[in-house]
């Protein structure tokens, strides 16, 4: 199927990308051609490398060899001009647990050199729309998993970036908080901004995206329109499984011990 010509600069572009941890490449050899303006999934199964991948990407992990571009800068010679592009909602958030909600919205956004008036108005806002105002002066230390997220959803936000990169941002969210994150998200790459974020769940990759990169074991096996990766498939979910080998698979015959039969 033909692809879209697209007119913008890619949004991320990666060469040859690899990451090794002692003999096991995580990441290996790996090419993104990233559109600007989408919504796009990295999809794969456990271990498949997507975390590695989006902490190079993001220059929180440095690669062994390869580069990646971001918004035409490259991550790791022109770091200062990539950070303020973008925003990052990493796994295993780590935030300032001794600050309250609002106090980490407060440092971060004048970290990233905020007047302080607009980091108050943004902040509200953001508390608001999170559904976090009422927990905006609880210690992060006593958020939820989903207000976790969701504050580091607004910490990521706050300074309005080019490209939003979340590693399994609706993890541990229960429906109410990840309809509203998709909101936010939504409304987001409607005014031409990039979301980049990774996920096993295949219904919510088909349901937002408008682009996925499918990658296994380390490498990428499809990249492309949501159209494109699925083919004839009836579903992302089938186009995923026979993408990285799964339908074959063994689905538990060997543990005969298993449910009924003597214990
Ligand atoms: N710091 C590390 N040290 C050693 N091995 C690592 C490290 N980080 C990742 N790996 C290994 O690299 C491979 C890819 O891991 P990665 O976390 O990137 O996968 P993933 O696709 O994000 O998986 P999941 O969906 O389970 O989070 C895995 O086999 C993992 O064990």
């Amino acid at each position: 199927m033909a692809e879209e010509p697209e007119t913008r600069a890619p949004a991320v572009r990666v060469r040859g990308l690899w990451k090794r941890f002692g003999t096991q490449a995580a990441v290996a050899g790996i090419d993104l051609d990233l559109p600007a303006g989408k919504f796009i999934g990295l999809v794969g199964p456990n271990g498949a490398g997507k975390t590695t991948t989006l902490s190079m990407v993001t220059g929180l992990l440095r690669p062994d060899k390869g580069t990646v571009e971001v918004v035409g800068h490259d991550v790791w010679s022109d770091p200062a001009e990539v950070k303020a592009r973008i925003g990052v909602l990493p796994e295993g958030l780590r935030l300032f647990e001794r600050l309250s909600g609002r106090e980490l919205l407060s440092y971060t956004g004048r970290l990233r050199g905020l007047p302080g008036a607009e980091v108050d108005k943004r902040a509200t806002q953001l508390l608001d729309v999170l559904d976090l105002a009422g927990s905006q002066h609880k210690l992060v230390v006593d958020y939820s998993t989903g207000m976790r997220k969701k504050i580091g959803l607004a910490a990521a936000l706050l300074h309005n970036p080019e490209i939003l990169f979340l590693d399994e941002p609706f993890e541990g969210v229960d429906p109410v908080s990840a309809q509203t994150i998709r909101g936010v998200l939504e409304r987001y790459t409607h005014s031409g901004a990039t979301v980049v974020f990774s996920s096993h769940v295949m219904e919510l990759v088909e349901s937002l995206c408008d682009w996925v990169a499918v990658m296994a074991a380390g490498r990428i096996r499809a990249q492309g329109t949501l159209a494109h990766v699925r083919g004839e498939a009836p579903s992302l979910q089938n186009a995923f499984l026979e993408l990285v080998g799964a339908q074959s698979r063994d689905t538990g015959h060997s543990l005969d011990w298993l449910g009924g039969g003597p214990r």
